[in-house]
């Protein structure tokens, strides 16, 4: 399938992994004009709070909630409620939390939206394993046997029997989730890493054409964007990679 440059960039969500407002606000700035979606994380989300990513919507953005709940499933319906009324496009939750814990996160969406003006809900995502994480850690410091897939495939098994729409997991798996799950089951892809560019912390890695070539629905893409000396060439030079 031939994408366009627009198509291709609304497949991207940008990691805002900054410590400031200020900082985050010089990259989204950089980026203005092309039509990625934006990912607030744990860091900037806990130091900008729910003001910045107003001013995201504001200025017309996709925004990915990304604050991995993880909780009793009364917490996590709470939580999911007040992040359905920042009016976020996309969040997510540990999937380890099981079939009943999302399914509350369910819940608070339709809570928030009982009563609102509209507007399309959030959709809500299954973080399964961690693309941080390799087999070795997988089995010997967690203690779940099998290979990285299989527990990547039974989370999102249950991601999908709680009504999700879909998960976070690596390029690599997402062959066998949409094989488990359906093709309409979306994959949010972290753990992309352009040729020659280092993997960090990542483990479970591809490119964004290997990615593309997989399937994946969106690609979430951090340093090789936000560490580039020229963080707007960066994100041109990987969407031109995909059309
Ligand atoms: O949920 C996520 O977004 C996420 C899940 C996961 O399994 N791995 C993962 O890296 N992420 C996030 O995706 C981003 C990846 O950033 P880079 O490794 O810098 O490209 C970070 O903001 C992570 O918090």
């Amino acid at each position: 399938m031939q994408l366009t440059k627009a198509e291709a960039a609304g497949k991207i969500m940008v990691a805002l992994d900054y410590p400031t407002t200020d900082a985050a606000a010089a990259l989204v700035q950089a980026l203005r004009g092309i039509p990625c979606w934006l990912k607030v994380g744990m860091q900037l989300y806990y130091a900008a709070g729910p003001s910045f990513v107003a001013q995201l919507k504001e200025q017309g953005y996709a925004v990915f909630l990304d604050l991995k709940l993880h909780d009793i499933p009364n917490t996590v319906k709470g939580a999911s409620e007040v992040i359905t009324r920042l009016g976020v496009d996309l969040f997510n939750v540990h999937a380890a939390g099981g079939v009943r814990m999302m399914e509350a996160a369910l819940e608070g969406v339709d809570r928030a939206r009982a009563g609102s003006a509209g507007g399309a809900p959030p959709q809500v995502i299954g973080v399964t394993q961690l693309t941080s994480t390799s087999r070795e850690t997988l089995n010997e410091e967690i203690g779940i046997a099998g290979t990285v897939e299989d527990c990547v495939v039974r989370y999102a098994q249950l991601a999908h029997r709680a009504g999700l729409s879909g998960v976070v997991a690596s390029p690599l798996e997402v062959q066998a989730v949409k094989t488990a799950c359906g093709r309409a089951f979306r994959t949010v892809t972290p753990g992309i890493r352009p040729a020659g560019a280092e993997a960090g912390d990542q483990s479970r890695i591809m490119t964004p054409q290997q990615a593309l070539a997989c399937g994946t629905d969106y690609m979430v893409i951090g340093r090789p964007i936000t560490g580039a000396p020229d963080p707007r060439e960066a994100l041109q030079s990987i969407i031109e990679e995909l059309v």
